[in-house]
């Protein structure tokens, strides 16, 4: 029997042919190169990654709360530009994509700086604190099921989870979408939001960013 392989491990085995261990951005070009050549895939890719990357050195997070781990290519990404003790907690409902995702982390060499939990999201969220004695997050990144975006944020607001002047990064605002969500941010008098227009990833369609700030 032939074993099909599946593209988070495709998309690993361009990472270990063509990344240098211990070099994370060499981990997300392999990545981006494979995604624009080969096949698809839905990371955050180049485009976006560079509005992701500008809002991460702004934000100069200690603590980032990753929603969507996937094969860890925003992880890697955010935590290549994290200060040194810095932490990054990744929730992953799929055991198949975290598997990939540890393995890609590895090869970057980040174990250090990233938790990945798996674990789905509204499961996880009221368990961090206690958990993995975190306080308060400076930054989360939200790439998961686009109708859970609000639920969780919700969430993570109810559990005193996000600090004055934290920000929340949602992609895929427009492609796939997250209309509930936007509404929220934009209406509520708790959030500054600021839309950044880009491009779904790899693709001419129209996509974005949502960066809100929220005012406590
Ligand atoms: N509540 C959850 N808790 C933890 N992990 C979750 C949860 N929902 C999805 N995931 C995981 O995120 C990973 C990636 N993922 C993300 C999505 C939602 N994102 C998209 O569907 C998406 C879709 C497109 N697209 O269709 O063009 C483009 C994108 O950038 C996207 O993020 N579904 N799975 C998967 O491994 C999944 O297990
Ligand atoms: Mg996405």
């Amino acid at each position: 029997t032939v074993t099909q392989s599946t593209r988070p491990q495709r998309i690993l085995g361009a990472v270990q042919q063509n990344a240098t261990r211990g070099d994370p951005r060499s981990v997300v070009r392999a990545i981006d190169q494979y995604c624009r050549s080969q096949e698809w895939a839905m990371n955050v890719g180049d485009e976006k990654g560079c509005i992701l990357d500008s809002v991460v050195s702004e934000v100069n997070p200690s603590t980032v709360l990753e929603l969507g781990t996937y094969c860890g290519y925003s992880t890697v990404r955010i935590a290549s530009l994290l200060p040194p003790h810095a932490k990054l907690i990744t929730l992953e409902f799929n055991p198949k994509f975290a598997v990939i995702a540890r393995q890609v982390i590895a090869w970057a060499g980040l174990e250090d700086k990233i938790q990945l939990v798996e674990g789905s999201s509204g499961d996880l969220i009221p368990k961090l604190k206690e958990q993995f004695g975190v306080k308060a997050f400076d930054l989360v990144f939200l790439d998961h099921w686009k109708d859970r975006y609000l639920p969780d944020t919700k969430l993570i607001e109810e559990c005193g989870l996000l600090r004055k002047g934290g920000v929340l990064l949602a992609d895929n605002v427009i492609c796939p979408g997250a209309p509930e969500y936007l509404e929220f941010v934009r209406s509520s008098p708790r959030y500054e939001s600021q839309y950044f227009k880009s491009h779904l990833e790899y693709t001419k369609v129209e996509d974005g960013l949502e960066k809100s700030v929220f005012l406590g």
